[in-house]
């Protein structure tokens, strides 16, 4: 009886969760994106027969930006819960959580240009080496682009 009363509630506590990530795909464009990115890098994985070591370093990267996603939606929700109202507050809580998901968008960009770059340009016949100092000029060059962008808007 105990037992049975445990295992509902461990149910229960999965279908809450479930129903918050069910909400954040159904709502948010971004997550939308990100799915179809993780499907695509599973097919790309295929393809080029990636290490799995390799794969699940790529995939952990999404992984966390996926969670990134859900916390900054949550965080976005229980903001507008506190106030509709302009609020310099509201305006920080929600920027810094947008700030988690760039920085976790950030690295899993960096992983995945790092993993399958080499592998398209071996599939493309340039065998131009990659190396690390390449990996950084374009992290920095594409933080630079995304600034720039930012301030155009
Ligand atoms: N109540 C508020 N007070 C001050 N600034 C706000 C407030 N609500 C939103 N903002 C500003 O507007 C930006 C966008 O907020 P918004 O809630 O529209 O997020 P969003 O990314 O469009 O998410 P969603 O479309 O899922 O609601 C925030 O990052 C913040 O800078």
């Amino acid at each position: 009886m105990k037992h049975t009363k445990q295992i509902k509630s461990i149910l229960k506590s999965f279908k809450h969760a479930t129903d918050g990530i069910v909400y954040v795909f159904s709502t948010q464009r971004n997550m939308k994106i990100h799915l179809v990115l993780t499907l695509t890098v599973l097919f790309f994985s295929l393809i080029f027969k990636v290490e799995a070591y390799q794969l699940l370093f790529v995939l952990s990267s999404i992984m966390l930006v996926m969670c990134m996603e859900l916390i900054n939606t949550a965080i976005e929700r229980v903001v507008d819960l506190v106030t509709e109202d302009y609020h310099p507050l509201a305006k920080i809580a929600k920027d810094v959580a947008a700030g988690a998901v760039l920085f976790s968008a950030l690295f899993a960009f960096i992983v995945g240009v790092y993993v399958f770059l080499p592998y398209l340009l071996v599939a493309f016949s340039l065998e131009i080496p990659i190396s690390i100092e390449f990996i950084v000029i374009f992290a920095v060059l594409a933080i630079l682009m995304m600034l720039l962008l930012r301030i155009k808007k």
